[in-house]
C-alpha cells in the first residue's frame, strides 16, 4: 500500500502540487489524469524522490520514503516514461536486465527473467534478446521500456504517459498488453495521462488532478456517474458520457432469454462493442456465443439511463 499524505511542491511561486492526499491499494492500477501543469508528474516525481517534497510524506507499506535513500527508493521503484529512455548501445537484454544487475543478480536469473518478460510482452526471446533498441519498432521498444521497468518485480511501478507517443492502434493494444501483464503479475502501477479514455480504460482508481489539487479519486464508474466538479464533466467530454458508460459493463449484464440472427458475440465483450455490432450489421439483436441473446432496445436504456 502506497499512502500519499498531505504532500506538497512548490517551485517559487508555482504551487505545482497542493496538499494532496490518497492512498493507492497494493496490486492494482491508479492512473492520476489531468490537464498539461496540473501537477500529475511532479505529485509521481514525489513518489520515487527524482523530487523532494516541500511538505508531506509518502509512505511504501508503512514506511516513510523520506528516511530512505533516494537510490535505493529508486531500485524498489520501476519507473518507464514516454520515449522509452532505453540505452542505444545495449541490446534488448541488457536493457531489460539493467535494475537485476545492479541488484547483484545471479547472470542465469537474469536471463531467465529477461525471457520471461519478452514472452510476456509477445516478443519471441530468441527472435528479439539480442536486437538493439534502434532495431525495433516504437511500439516494441516502448514494450521493452515496460519489460525493464518491471524486471526487477518492484514494489510499485510509476510510468509518466508511457503511451504518449504511440499511435492510436497500437496504443490500444499497448493498454490491453499493460492490463493483462498487471493482472498476471499483481503489480501495483501508478500511471499518469492527460488522456482520461486511458484513465477509464486501465484504472482501477482514477485519480483526476486540477490545479495541483486531487479533484476527485474515484472507481472510474463513479467517476462517469458522478463527476465531482465541472473540470470532471469537462475532462469526461460530455457527449461520449453514455458510450463510455456502455464500455465498462459487458453483455453478460444484460443476456435475456430468446435468438437472434447472425454472428454471435461474447458475453464478456462490453457493450459498446456489442452496440457497434448491432449498428455495423444493422441488426436489433445478437446471439450471445454462451447462450441467450442481447437486444438493441437493451444497449440502448442502459446508455439513456440518467448517470
Ligand atoms: N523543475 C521545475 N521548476 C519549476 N517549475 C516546475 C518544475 N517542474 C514543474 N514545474 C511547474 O509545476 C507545475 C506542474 O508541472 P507538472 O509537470 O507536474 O504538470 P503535469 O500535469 O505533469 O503536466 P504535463 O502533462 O504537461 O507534463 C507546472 O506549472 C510546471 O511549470
Amino acid at each position: 500500500m502506497i499512502e500519499i499524505d498531505q504532500l506538497t511542491k512548490r517551485f517559487g511561486e508555482t504551487t505545482a502540487v497542493d496538499s494532496v492526499s490518497m492512498t493507492v491499494e497494493t496490486g492494482t492500477i491508479t492512473v492520476i489524469v489531468g490537464t498539461s501543469g496540473s501537477g500529475k508528474s511532479t505529485l509521481m516525481r514525489m513518489i520515487n524522490r527524482l523530487e523532494e517534497p516541500t511538505s508531506g510524506q509518502v509512505r511504501i507499506n508503512g514506511e516513510a520514503t523520506g528516511t530512505m535513500t533516494p537510490h535505493l527508493l529508486r531500485r524498489r521503484i520501476g519507473y518507464a516514461i514516454q520515449g522509452h529512455g532505453l540505452f542505444p548501445h545495449h541490446t534488448v537484454a541488457r536493457n531489460i536486465g539493467a535494475v537485476p544487475r545492479l541488484l547483484g543478480w545471479p547472470k542465469a536469473q537474469i536471463a531467465e527473467r529477461v525471457d520471461e518478460l519478452l514472452t510476456l510482452f509477445s516478443m519471441a526471446p530468441d527472435a528479439f534478446r539480442d536486437r538493439y533498441p534502434g532495431d525495433l519498432s516504437g511500439g516494441q521498444q516502448q514494450r521493452v521500456g515496460v519489460a525493464r521497468a518491471l524486471a526487477s518485480r518492484p514494489d510499485v511501478m510509476l510510468m509518466d504517459e508511457p503511451f504518449g507517443a504511440l499511435d492510436p492502434i497500437i496504443r490500444h493494444r499497448a493498454q490491453e498488453d499493460l492490463a493483462r501483464i498487471q493482472r498476471q503479475l499483481g503489480s501495483t502501477i501508478i500511471l499518469v495521462t492527460h488522456d482520461m479514455e486511458e484513465a477509464i480504460r486501465l484504472g482501477d482508481r482514477v485519480a483526476v488532478m486540477d490545479k495541483g489539487k486531487l479533484v476527485q479519486y474515484a472507481r472510474p464508474s463513479e467517476i462517469i456517474a458522478n463527476p465531482a466538479s465541472t473540470f470532471v464533466r469537462e475532462m469526461l467530454g460530455d457527449e461520449d458520457r453514455p458510450l463510455r458508460q456502455l464500455s465498462l459493463m459487458h453483455v453478460s449484464d444484460l443476456i435475456e432469454a430468446g435468438d437472434a440472427d447472425g454472428v454471435a458475440i461474447d458475453a464478456d465483450a462490453s457493450l459498446r462493442e456489442a452496440l457497434s455490432a448491432c449498428l455495423w450489421s444493422g441488426r436489433d439483436a445478437l446471439p450471445v456465443a454462451q447462450g441467450g441473446r442481447i437486444t438493441l432496445d437493451a444497449i440502448r436504456a442502459q446508455a439513456e439511463q440518467p448517470a
